[in-house]
């Protein structure tokens, strides 16, 4: 890894009228910058009140600016924040004064990059600010905030010191090839291995639940025409958002909103309803529902009150459970169809989506139900991303190979390398780990003599 020697500079506010915009610099010039423009370089994190003009001496705007000296700040480099009116127009002259005076333009993540490039967040710490920015929830705020906090770095700190112990009882026997690993050592090592695979196998059952915070629950709504799917739609997003009306087939293509239901942010989709005996284009929009449903994370079963339980298509049938489907009894502001059997097992609301009734209770069922979701790891709220997940199972086959190899009593070295490539696996998520290094130290203190 080479280390920057550049200077970065960057709107650091939306581009937009505001009260205030944040333009700023990273890198080694912005000492000499600061001197530059404002006479002074002032006591570091100190915000201080100037005039900023450009190169030629031209007045731009009424300041407060900020030093941060090197290695105190975000990026760990000399770093200066300044806070000018929010118009985009002061903003850009500003920044274009930066880059006239040698800044280039910062690449998109590149001051987060510059932190972990200078140690002060592991890949997994640069990858939660990212997930703060773009948190909309309460759960995926949670879950940011102690992925930043290190939450995940931890958990890996401790599955890769547990594995370099296991890789330094191998590695003793690496140079012993007429030795076999003692049947205690073996059975130990066999023990400890388990034991990472549950943890690894834990953390990737986040993984899902870390889509869902990232993206939202994908919430479909489904039942037969007229039931008041988009109805209930309007109800839960507050507004006249999906067409309505009496004739049944009225919504033919699907269509998503975004709502918050207590912490959880959902992706709310109204279908095209499912009519056993469909017109070609009516079959066409349940084929779209059926493709919504096979990806859907919860359901929202909906039932007319007035009418007889209508059967589902088996596809959509099988995926529908108690852990992931509310059932919804709407029109029950209606007289209910004689002898209406509503599905065992599933929680279940009465609603009318015509006067808000039952609204709040089914919130309440959503947001229970989005709560089970979350997997639980210990104390922390970990939710891990496609990154994380994709090394993560490239540990658990090198974790289960070794396993494999060390049952059938293979060679200790090919055990090894194994085991090295889960070290690595690991080490991947936090981007810190020095295979070497860590092999390195742990040897040291565990070499056999030789
Ligand atoms: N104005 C401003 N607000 C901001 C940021 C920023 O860079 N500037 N941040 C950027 O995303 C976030 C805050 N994160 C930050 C993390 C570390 C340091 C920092 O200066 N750290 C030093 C000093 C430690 C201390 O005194 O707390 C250090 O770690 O040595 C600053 C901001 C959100 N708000
Ligand atoms: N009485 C009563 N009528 C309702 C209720 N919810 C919906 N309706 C009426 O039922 C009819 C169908 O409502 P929609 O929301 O369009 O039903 P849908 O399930 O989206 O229908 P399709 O899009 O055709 O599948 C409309 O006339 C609504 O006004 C309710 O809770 N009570
Ligand atoms: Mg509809």
């Amino acid at each position: 890894m080479s280390f920057p020697t550049d200077t970065i500079a960057a709107l650091g506010t939306p581009a937009g009228t505001s009260a205030i915009a944040v333009v700023r610099a990273s890198g080694p010039q912005v000492r000499a910058m600061v001197a530059a423009i404002f006479g002074v370089t002032p006591p570091p994190r100190h915000a201080q009140h100037a005039d900023y003009r450009d190169a030629k001496g031209t007045l731009v705007d009424d300041v407060l600016f900020t030093f941060f000296a090197a290695p105190n700040s975000f990026t760990g480099e000399d770093t200066v924040e300044i806070s000018c009116h929010g118009n985009p127009f002061i903003a850009q002259k500003i920044l274009e004064d930066l880059f006239a005076r040698g800044c280039r333009p910062a690449e998109a993540g590149e001051f987060s990059k510059r932190a972990f490039l200078n140690g002060r967040l592991d890949l997994s710490q640069a990858e939660a600010v990212m997930d703060l920015i773009h948190a909309r929830s309460e759960r995926a705020l949670a879950a940011a905030n102690q992925q930043l906090r290190g939450a995940l770095g931890r958990q890996m700190e401790l599955l890769i010191s547990q594995l370099v112990n296991v890789l330094a009882i191998i590695e003793a026997y690496i140079d012993f090839p007429d030795e076999d690993l003692p049947a205690e050592n073996r059975q130990a090592v066999l023990l400890q291995l388990e034991q990472l695979q549950t943890a690894t196998a834990r953390l990737l059952a986040t993984s899902h639940y870390g889509a869902m915070l990232r993206d939202g629950i994908k919430t479909v709504i489904l039942g037969e025409p007229n039931a008041g799917k988009s109805s209930l739609l309007n109800r839960l997003v507050g507004r006249e958002r999906a067409l309505v009306s009496a004739e049944p087939g009225t919504t033919r293509d699907y269509l998503e909103e975004r709502i918050l239901v207590g912490p959880h942010a959902l992706r709310l989709i109204d279908t095209a309803g499912l009519n056993p005996a469909p017109s070609s284009l009516e079959k066409r929009g349940m084929d779209k529902t059926l493709e919504q449903a096979a990806e859907a994370d919860l359901f929202l079963w909906v039932l007319d009150a007035t009418r007889p339980l209508p059967a589902l298509p088996a596809s959509t049938a099988g995926r529908l459970s108690p852990a992931n489907t509310i059932v919804v009894v709407n029109k029950s502001d209606l007289p209910a169809a004689p002898g209406l059997a509503v599905p065992t097992g599933y929680p279940c609301v009465p609603v009318s989506a015509l006067t808000g009734i039952g609204l709040e209770e089914l919130r309440t069922l959503v947001s229970g139900l989005a709560d089970s979701f979350q997997v639980k790891t210990g104390d922390d709220l970990i939710a891990i991303n496609a990154r994380h997940a994709h090394a993560l199972n490239q540990a658990r086959q090198c974790l289960e190979t070794a396993t494999a190899k060390l049952c059938e009593r293979g060679s200790t070295e090919l055990v090894a390398s194994d085991l090295r490539g889960a070290l690595d696996a690991f080490g991947q998520i936090s981007g810190k780990v020095d295979n070497e290094q860590v092999l390195d130290r742990l040897f040291s203190t565990f070499c056999i003599g030789k």
